[in-house]
């Protein structure tokens, strides 16, 4: 249970203040345009998360485009109605639901190997799927939910579909990890003795670790892939404050406050997933990867999020954790 303390008072004021500059940027800046893509026929996406929300409008929009999308989540009945929403648009869309529980280890891997079964090619993968200021819990393998979900599933996921991401990309076309943070990364710290959130568990303070986490290790994952020369490219992308279920567990007055505030000043799920299509499939970024995107343009993040000894050391401690000692 979260007992009310300086430790987790202190997040939740950061995060909200965070929240607050936001937002008022978001008042004077306009939302990012996505630019007419090119159609997409023959490549392949996964998009994790994509039965609501950012992660709907990111697989409705390539789905569109002739991506055959596999909509990776763990409601099958969202899934479903996720997937004819589409279709109903779109009679020639090829999209699909897929079941991926991100918070156990081991759905993440059934998923892959039956993915892997169907020898597809992989050019796309969207880290979208999250939760935010979820209760005290924890994921089917005992890590604190915040860290098992948006971290360490995405991590797992990625990680196993590395080599066919490597195989599916090529010069003049690489694929492309997406990975979805968040501007709360900036009020987020890793704490490699304490990744778990156990001494004094604050859902604001796990849920900026997460997102902290996630930048960490997209832009290791692009070192490695700069190091190795594979044709594949990872991006962290910031949709911005968009109005989305993921805030449906603030307390009761935070919630009431964020749906009137929502209808003025949050993007709509759409403008949240242009830098996201934009990263995944933008011709204009060929062969260009890394980077922490936010409405459509790259930006500069704190000192520590480029500190290369914590992003290795994270990498190492995840790998444990989620069961791969071998380096990629
Ligand atoms: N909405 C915002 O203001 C905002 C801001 C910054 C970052 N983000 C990030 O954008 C991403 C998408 O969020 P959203 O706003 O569309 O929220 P959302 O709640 O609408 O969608 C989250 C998606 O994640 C899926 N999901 C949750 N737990 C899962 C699990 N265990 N296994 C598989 N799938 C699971 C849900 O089913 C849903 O499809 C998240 O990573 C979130 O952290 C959102």
């Amino acid at each position: 249970m979260e007992i009310l303390g300086l430790g987790n008072i202190l997040p939740a004021l950061k995060l909200y203040w965070l929240g607050f500059r936001v937002l008022l940027n978001q008042l004077f800046c306009r939302p990012f345009i996505l630019p007419e893509l090119p159609r997409q026929h023959g490549r392949v996406a996964i998009v994790t998360g994509g039965t609501r929300g950012i992660g709907y409008e990111t697989a409705r929009h390539m789905a569109s485009l002739g991506v055959h999308v596999i909509i990776a989540g763990h409601s099958e009945v969202e899934g479903a109605s996720a997937v004819e929403r589409i279709c109903k648009e779109n009679r020639e869309a090829k999209v699909e639901f897929e079941l991926l529980d991100l918070a156990s280890l081991q759905s993440v891997r059934h998923f892959v190997q039956s993915f892997k079964r169907r020898s597809l090619p992989l050019h796309v993968l969207v880290n979208n799927a999250g939760v935010m200021l979820v209760p005290e819990s924890c994921t089917k393998d005992g890590f604190e939910h915040h860290f098992g979900v948006n971290y360490l599933g995405h991590f797992l996921l990625t990680l196993l579909l590395l080599d066919t991401l490597k195989h599916s990309g090529k010069q003049g076309s690489f694929s492309r990890v997406v990975t979805l943070s968040s501007s709360a990364y900036s009020a987020g710290e890793i704490r490699l003795d304490n990744l778990q959130n156990r001494h004094c568990y604050s859902a604001h303070a796990a849920y900026c670790q997460s997102k902290l986490a996630l930048l960490l290790f997209s832009s290791h994952l692009q070192q490695r892939l700069d190091r190795a020369g594979f044709p594949m490219s990872s991006y962290a992308v910031d949709p911005g404050m968009v109005d989305t279920s993921l805030y449906r567990h603030l307390t009761p007055l935070a919630r009431l406050a964020q749906t009137a505030i929502a209808r003025l000043l949050f993007r709509r799920p759409f403008h949240g997933a242009s830098t996201v299509l934009y990263t995944a499939l933008s011709p204009s970024l060929e062969g260009e990867g890394g980077g922490y995107w936010s409405n459509g343009r790259t930006e500069i993040t704190s000192p520590s999020t480029y500190d290369p000894q914590l992003q290795l050391r994270l990498w190492d401690v995840s790998s444990r954790l989620v069961g791969l000692h071998q380096q990629p």
